[in-house]
């Protein structure tokens, strides 16, 4: 498979616990989610050798800064090699145009740069704390439009969103979603979740899923079931 859309997510708390994992996995199936607890323990090495194992790399880093600083940070992701890179929408515009920018010089090997928009653990309560009276949906519409206006490649986002998130924004603008179980498998913590099928029928481009393939007793045979469920 040259475009796997299952994305696994890593998230172990010790390296050699990764590896083995890794080690049962391949880069034909899947590509690799580092988010912030990996990257903070095992850091850009840890990155690397993934990437020098011939795995495609999420940095699931989520920057939120001034503009310049997160350009400075999507260059170094640039620079780590990672597929693709990510940051809060609520960044704003200027942010967003600004990080877009640092990766042109890398061409086609520019990481895809995608935003956040709401965070699926952010109630209607939540924002109205933040001062913000749109409802979580609304808001999610509003700052996926901003990623677009700002030129960036796509969303994270919960795949009940993500068919109108498709319809709005169009084919090319990139879909990620977490919150994704074959069926049988646990639900763990997740609220609301899709089957891989229907994910991918409601225009989801790349399926994040962990404890699914990560707690498996054999990965390799979860991860290929899905894949035959999707093609
Ligand atoms: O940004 C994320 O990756 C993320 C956003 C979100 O709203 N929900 C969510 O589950 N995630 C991540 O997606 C992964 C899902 O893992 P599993 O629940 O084990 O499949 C974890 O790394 C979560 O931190």
């Amino acid at each position: 498979m040259n475009d796997p859309k299952v994305v696994v997510a890593l998230d172990f708390d010790n390296q050699a616990d990764a590896f083995a994992f890794v080690d049962k996995i391949q880069p034909s199936d899947c590509r690799l989610k580092v988010g912030k607890e990996m990257f903070t323990y095992f850091g850009p090495d840890f990155v690397k050798a993934l990437v020098d194992r011939g795995f495609d790399v999420f940095l699931d880093l989520k920057f939120h800064d001034i503009p310049n600083t997160v350009a400075k940070a999507v260059t170094a992701a640039a620079e780590l090699g990672v597929w693709m890179v990510n940051v809060h929408a609520s960044g704003g515009l200027a942010m967003m145009q600004k990080a877009k920018e640092a990766l042109a010089p890398y061409g086609d090997k520019a990481p895809l740069l995608i935003a956040v928009t709401v965070l699926t653990s952010m109630s209607e309560d939540d924002l109205i704390g933040l001062g913000i009276t749109k409802s979580p949906g609304e808001q999610v519409q509003h700052l996926a439009n901003l990623t677009k206006r700002a030129g960036l490649d796509g969303v994270v986002c919960s795949a009940q969103e993500a068919e109108t998130l498709k319809n709005n924004l169009g084919k090319d603008f990139k879909l990620i979603t977490p919150g994704i179980r074959p069926l049988g498998a646990s639900v763990d913590d997740q609220k609301r979740i899709m089957t891989p099928e229907q994910a991918i029928d409601v225009g989801v481009d790349y399926l994040v899923i962990g404890r699914p393939i990560t707690q498996a007793a054999e990965p390799q045979k979860v991860l290929q079931d899905i894949n035959l469920s999707i093609k």
